[in-house]
């Protein structure tokens, strides 16, 4: 039997409005008599510190309950080893979660953890710090800020905070460089994805797999009054390609060049970062629980 440890976050959005998920892992344990045991983290950067002393301790498979900062801080802990990640996702987004179609704690997210299967998958890094789903600068980090020190989130609060941010957001200049080919260009967001959406089923990089050694950056040059509608159209419905606004490149490694030091996100947790960018992918260094089907 696998040894197992879950890694709850009771301060995540989910977590703190329905605490009945750490009692729901704890029956889960019972119900199926697994080797397995519950911790709490108790601060943040703590899950990392709890996921390296479960993978030390000879857990198998370590479970994150909590949003995407829990999974981000979690997988950290895991990338590059043998561990399996296995994932209960409650939070705004769950971009990953989505993409790998590991459905939500009322929808079989425990039972995937016994009856699913494993994927490897890639990984980023920017500037050393680990990501899962996405990194973005911009906008996207601007706004990723404010909706992290909101008290209630979720996709109308995430509208309403991209709405009031839109109209006042200078965009800046970047010089990005993947090794074979340079763009420099003005740009509102600029996201670097290793799945395909950020989350809520909205598409920043339709196409991408997570398990193909690549990440997918997607610029989006300009927002305004007048593409600001059919450009969210567009990123629901997969459709971001037949924008004259977008600019999407490939690779494994990307540099990007800023005029100054300033905020960056990683899977939605917002961190000051050099002018200076550096992107690598880590391919296929996270295993991760996903159901049998998908
Ligand atoms: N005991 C704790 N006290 C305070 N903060 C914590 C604690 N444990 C974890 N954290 C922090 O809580 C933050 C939010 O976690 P998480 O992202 O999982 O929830 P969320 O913000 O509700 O989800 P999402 O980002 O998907 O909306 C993380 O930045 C993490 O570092």
């Amino acid at each position: 039997m696998i040894k197992t440890r879950f890694i709850f976050n009771p301060r995540s959005g989910h977590n703190a409005k329905n605490p009945h998920l750490l009692e729901r892992a704890r029956a889960f344990i019972r119900e199926r008599s697994l080797d397995a045991d519950v911790v709490l983290t108790e601060r943040p950067r703590h899950a990392t510190e709890l996921a390296r002393r479960a993978v030390i301790d000879g857990c198998g498979l370590v479970v994150a309950i909590g949003g995407d900062g829990t999974l981000n801080e979690v997988a950290a802990g895991l990338v590059g080893t043998s561990a399996v990640f296995g994932l209960i996702p409650c939070g705004s987004g769950n971009g990953l979660g989505r993409h790998l179609g590991i459905p939500g704690p009322g929808k079989g997210a425990f039972r995937t953890l016994v009856e699913g299967r494993v994927r490897v998958i890639d990984t980023g890094e920017v500037n050393g710090i680990p990501f899962f789903n996405a990194m973005g600068i911009g906008f996207d980090a601007e706004i990723a800020d404010r909706f992290n020190h909101l008290t209630r989130r979720g996709l109308a609060s995430y509208v309403r905070t991209t709405l009031g941010t839109l109209f006042h957001y200078k965009p800046q200049t970047y010089l990005i460089r993947n090794g074979v080919a340079s763009l420099e260009t003005p740009a509102f967001i600029l996201t670097v994805a290793n799945s395909d959406q950020y989350g809520n089923d909205c598409y920043i990089a339709p196409g991408a797999s997570v398990d193909d050694g690549l990440l997918d950056l997607t610029v989006i040059k300009r927002a305004n009054a007048f593409n600001a509608a059919p450009l969210a159209a567009r990123l629901f419905l997969k459709k971001i390609d037949g924008s004259s606004s977008v600019s999407r490149m490939r690779g494994n490694h990307f540099t990007i060049e800023r005029a100054a030091p300033g905020l960056i996100h990683t899977d939605g947790e917002t961190h000051q970062a050099a002018a200076s960018l550096d992107i690598t992918v880590r391919p296929r260094s996270l295993r991760i629980m996903v159901p049998a089907t998908s």
